[in-house]
């Protein structure tokens, strides 16, 4: 793992010294936007624009959710990485077909030839310009939720207007506790830090539990993004955040809401392909050398995502909508 400094590659894992020990993410630096209504310099147009994706990343799962949701599998393309990222960063197991490179750095480095920071993945990728639009997954999923609807026809809304102040307060609540509050724990270098991401995750997830008893999805009765948010931390936290990331009070198939929950969005149709818990498991147990220097990969755990969850008289599910 390592990130760019003035365009250059340095093979470096995250320095937790400054922050005694605690894992601090940074802030994604390509923010431009794809528009509906045909403005340069980002316009929606079929063919044009790829994501560069890892199926191991919960961040990029949201993006490719939320293209299988809105029917952009044939407008937006997708180059995946290999699952291991070593000391290039992110590769391509064969060189990527769209622009020839073979590590993601580059195609940062092509976009902006001093670009220092972090090469993450997901990348949203213009291929006129040849420019990186945006990596930060959050707002990928808003572009595609509306940008393309146009194109497809396809208006199903995962962020309606009415709605919007509560997503908000749960997406943030989610985003600190859950979906980076793994990250904290697994990549804290300091008992303390560890065990205060710890116990906040679980807070968290007990407080989302009892949510979940009540309610068929997190906000408003209705699938929003804010339940694909937390998916993707749902669905690898078994296979590999309670033992990589020693986030092990319990298991999602432990909490009589979360579980069912979880199985509840795996069922929704075109989210079961997007999970790839082969790359998931290789990624996480194959990538962190400081915190699995074997790099060996669990055979377990026995994972049940296909029985029902047994949720329908909470509210109604993702085709009874009417949308
Ligand atoms: N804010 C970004 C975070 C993306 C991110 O951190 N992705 C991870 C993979 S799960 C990554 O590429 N990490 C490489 C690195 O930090 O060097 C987003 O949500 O899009």
């Amino acid at each position: 793992m390592g990130l760019l400094i003035e365009g250059r590659w340095h093979d470096q894992w995250y320095d937790t010294r400054k922050t005694g020990g605690a894992f601090v993410r940074t802030e994604a630096q390509f923010r431009d936007r794809i528009t509906a209504d045909g403005s340069a310099p980002y316009p929606a147009e079929a063919g044009r624009y790829r994501l560069f994706v890892s199926l191991a990343c919960p961040w990029a799962h949201r993006t490719l959710i939320v293209r299988a949701l809105k029917d952009l599998t044939g407008v937006i393309d997708v180059s995946v990485v290999d699952p291991l990222m070593l000391a290039d960063g992110w590769v391509f197991p064969t060189p990527d077909p769209a622009t020839g490179a073979t590590r993601l750095y580059e195609i940062y480095c092509r976009s902006q030839t001093d670009y220092t920071g972090r090469v993450t993945v997901p990348v949203l990728w213009d291929s006129r310009s040849g420019r990186i639009v945006n990596n930060e997954s959050a707002e990928i999923i808003r572009m595609f939720n509306s940008a393309f609807d146009g194109i497809t026809g396809n208006r199903r809304d995962l962020y309606p207007v009415e709605l919007r102040e509560e997503i908000d307060r749960v997406n943030g609540f989610v985003y600190d506790r859950v979906n980076n509050g793994v990250y904290k724990a697994g990549f804290a270098t300091a008992q303390d830090k560890y065990e205060a991401a710890f116990d906040a995750l679980f807070d968290a997830l007990d407080e989302l539990d009892a949510r979940l008893s009540g309610q068929r999805w997190l906000v408003g009765n209705r699938l929003t993004e804010a339940d694909w948010r937390l998916f993707t931390t749902l669905v690898r936290f078994d296979a590999v955040y309670v033992g990589h990331f020693k986030c092990n009070r319990q298991r999602i198939v432990d909490y009589p809401n979360l579980s069912g929950y979880l199985r509840d969005l795996f069922s929704v149709p075109g989210v079961a392909e997007t999970v790839n818990l082969d790359h998931i498991k290789r990624h996480y147990y194959g990538s962190h050398p400081t915190i699995n220097p074997t790099a060996i990969v669990p055979k377990g755990p026995a994972l049940d995502l296909t029985s029902p969850s047994g949720r329908e008289h909470l509210g109604p599910g993702w085709l009874d909508q009417g949308l």
